[in-house]
């Protein structure tokens, strides 16, 4: 018998907010079928998973606190954990799910609930972007950009990302970048703790949880038609250097650029204020069921 506390975005994904209650409902019923207990709380705004975990992290010895949604959600619910003995579970019911894949946890969802009952807890590492914990991929540019446009939809899923990825795509003008006091112009830098951005969609096909390192991707600007080949390796998982890919393993880095830029942390964009950025890990800071 063990105390789980689940945190529900009902603004993830596509379908959750439609069926919140009967999610609620089946997360109760399996919890009970297992003998475990669930106490479940619903988000009301960007930012109140934290605020929740925050408030209810002391109140029992749970087992886990789990996020029920995208990687937005898990952001939201690790970052107050970080370094605490705590875990975190998710069940992925996000858009893109980068974390929940990058660990192949089940994506349905009786079977993600299986897991997080039946699993056993590891411990990552984590990144910072300018302080703000990220646990999947953090980056600027084209990332950034389209997380950017992607949140301003009405609507979430994979469907919409394609879409706003494809016209981002022909519109997007590469930046330039100081990268460790080296000038550069850049189509992307991704700063990449798990391997995938979501979706599948696989920057560093070589990220570990556990390296102690983030893998830098940094994406140079390209002529059009190597776009479809990118797109294929990122697809396909068989992203690898080349004449416009380059990778290094970073423990920290300090990112220079012309303006405050719009940076994304595990999908989610944010306007930054300084036009100095530093990238760092954090080894082994986060529990999290698998
Ligand atoms: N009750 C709510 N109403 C509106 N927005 C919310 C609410 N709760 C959380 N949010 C915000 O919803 C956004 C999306 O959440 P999340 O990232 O989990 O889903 P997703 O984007 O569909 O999935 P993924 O990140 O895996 O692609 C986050 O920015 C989060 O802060």
């Amino acid at each position: 018998m063990a105390d789980y506390l689940f945190i529900l975005n009902p603004n993830s994904g596509t379908s959750i907010g439609k069926n919140i209650d009967s999610v609620a409902r089946a997360i109760e019923a399996f919890a009970k079928k297992t003998d475990n207990t669930s106490h479940i709380l619903f988000t009301e705004s960007p930012g109140h998973a934290s605020e929740l975990v925050r408030q209810n992290k002391e109140s029992s010895p749970w087992k886990a606190i789990v996020a029920v949604g995208g990687d937005g959600t898990v952001n939201e619910i690790a970052q107050p954990l970080l370094g605490t003995a705590i875990p975190v579970g998710i069940i992925p019911v996000g858009s893109g799910n980068g974390l929940a894949r990058h660990l192949k946890l089940p994506l349905r969802f009786d079977q993600a609930l299986n897991r997080l009952f039946t699993g056993q807890a590891i411990t990552i590492d984590s990144g910072l972007i300018d302080d703000i914990p990220f646990f999947c991929t953090a980056g600027m540019g084209f990332d950034a950009y389209v997380g950017q446009l992607f949140s301003k939809q009405a609507t979430r899923g994979l469907a919409t990302y394609v879409n706003v990825s494809f016209n981002a795509y022909w519109t997007y003008k590469p930046q330039q970048f100081t990268v460790d006091g080296k000038k550069l112009d850049a189509f992307s830098l991704s700063f990449a703790n798990a391997g995938q951005f979501g979706n599948n969609a696989w920057i560093a096909p070589h990220a570990d949880l556990q390296d102690g390192i983030l893998d830098q991707c940094t994406i140079s600007p390209f002529p059009k038609w190597f776009g479809t080949s990118l797109a294929y390796q990122l697809f396909t998982r068989q992203m690898k250097p080349s004449e416009y890919i380059s990778y290094q393993a970073i423990t920290e880095t300090i990112i220079q650029t012309e303006r405050p830029p719009v940076i994304h942390y595990d999908g989610e964009p944010l306007q930054l204020e300084t036009t100095r950025i530093k990238v760092s890990v954090r080894p082994k800071s986060l529990n999290i069921i698998v």
